[in-house]
């Protein structure tokens, strides 16, 4: 794999971080001077938050998927900001987002890009991607596939920005389907509409995952099995509608798609629902090294390959991007021996990229030494030094 280092992978860093009545912080105003930064503090102090602001900074509803009115500050004024100063590789970059006080739901939130407002959060891709790693996501290889698919696009999104705006067309088309389903007076010239409509979405959307899937093997194969202190994890997509679709370019894939659907009509009435495509696929993750199914690994192997896992994600985006992505490493440290986590250190520096790490033990991080700033977290405010 190539050194996401090398000098033609930029760099993006925040050097400052304003939040307003966002979970337990009532203000914060954070001057960084663009090194990794790492937070130390008690349970319940704020690490988790604050990194949940910084991932707010990309698309979606940020590492918790909390609806956006969820994390205003209880007892607050009902809104919420989050904005940063970025160093990036095209010079300084203030991105902001939130939502107002009487926004009056918890579907939309503003973005501003240089003090202009943006339609889509989508523009935040064209300045930073955000990756993270976070204990919520320690039963994934063992949960419900839904979570699968949803990390599966993440990790798309991170290569294809498209992607989201793609899957969420794909996910309304497929609800109406499902509504049409349930009205005896539908008519078929309605159902024929969507289902082309489902078909072209959807065959994007599993064109993108499989090319994700062959493009991870492909970084993953480069590492050498000895070389990386984790585990290396393969992808795979399993799903009818994949298996059937397996190799074909976009066109056949729509048109067998649509061909499904609608040979399906009968079945999917009686279900109540559209029984097939990418909303039903789900993500096959095997330890490459042992090859075995991630879901048997014991607790620490399965913890070890997820941090695998976004690592070679991380680095995948790198390459791709040439730009290395901010990553937020949510209580990752505490589950490593020192050799390990001496070896995620030296790893992330050559990932090249700022990374956001907690933990309630500065021990935790003395390998890191001069590459990281540190600040203590204590009942939302942060304070320098561990
Ligand atoms: N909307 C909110 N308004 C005010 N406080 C909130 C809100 N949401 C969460 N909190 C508080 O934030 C605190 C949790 O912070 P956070 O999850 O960042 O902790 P942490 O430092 O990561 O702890 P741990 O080490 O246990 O993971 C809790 O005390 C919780 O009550």
């Amino acid at each position: 794999m190539t050194d996401a280092s090398s000098p033609s992978v930029a760099r993006v860093a925040l050097t400052a971080l304003t939040l307003t009545d966002f979970r337990n912080y009532a203000h914060l105003a954070l001057k960084l001077d663009g090194r990794s930064v790492v937070l130390v503090g008690a349970n319940g102090s704020g690490k988790t938050n604050l990194l949940e602001a910084v991932s707010f900074l990309s698309p979606g509803r940020g590492l918790r998927r909390a609806p956006y009115d969820t994390v205003a500050r209880s007892g607050g004024s009902g809104g919420w900001t989050v904005h940063a100063e970025l160093e990036t590789a095209s010079g300084p970059v203030a991105i902001g987002t939130g939502i107002a006080p009487d926004a009056g739901g918890p579907r939309s939130r503003r973005i501003r890009i240089d003090g202009e407002d943006a339609s889509s959060s989508d523009a935040l891709l064209s300045h930073l991607d955000v990756v993270w790693l976070t204990p919520a996501m320690d039963g994934l290889f063992t949960g419900p596939a839904g979570d699968r698919r949803r990390f599966l696009d993440r990790l798309v999104m991170g290569l294809d920005p498209a992607h989201g705006r793609n899957a969420t067309r794909y996910e309304k088309a497929v609800r109406h389907r499902n509504r049409l389903l349930e009205d005896p007076g539908a008519d078929a010239g309605w159902f024929d509409a969507i289902e082309t409509e489902i078909a072209q979405h959807g065959a994007a959307i599993a064109a993108a995952r499989a090319d994700l899937v062959a493009r991870f093997r492909n970084a993953i194969d480069a590492i050498p099995p000895d070389a990386s202190a984790f585990p290396r994890a393969h992808l795979a997509l399993d799903g009818d509608f994949e298996a059937r679709t397996d190799g074909a370019d976009a066109q056949e894939r729509a048109e067998t798609f649509r061909r499904l659907l609608s040979e399906g009509r009968p079945r999917d009435r009686a279900a109540g629902r559209t029984l097939t495509g990418p909303h039903r696929a789900d993500l096959v993750v095997t330890h490459a090294d042992k090859a075995m199914p991630a879901a048997q690994a014991s607790t620490g192997e399965q913890k070890a390959l997820l941090i695998g896992l976004i690592l070679a994600h991380a680095e995948l985006i790198a390459d791709a991007n040439r730009r290395a992505p901010v990553l937020l490493l949510d209580e990752v440290a505490a589950h490593l021996d020192p050799n390990r986590r001496a070896a995620l250190y030296d790893r992330l520096e050559r990932l090249g990229g700022q990374i956001f790490m907690t933990g309630t033990d500065p021990i935790l991080f003395e390998a890191i030494g001069e590459r990281a700033e540190i600040f203590h977290v204590a009942d939302g405010r942060l304070a320098p030094g561990a």
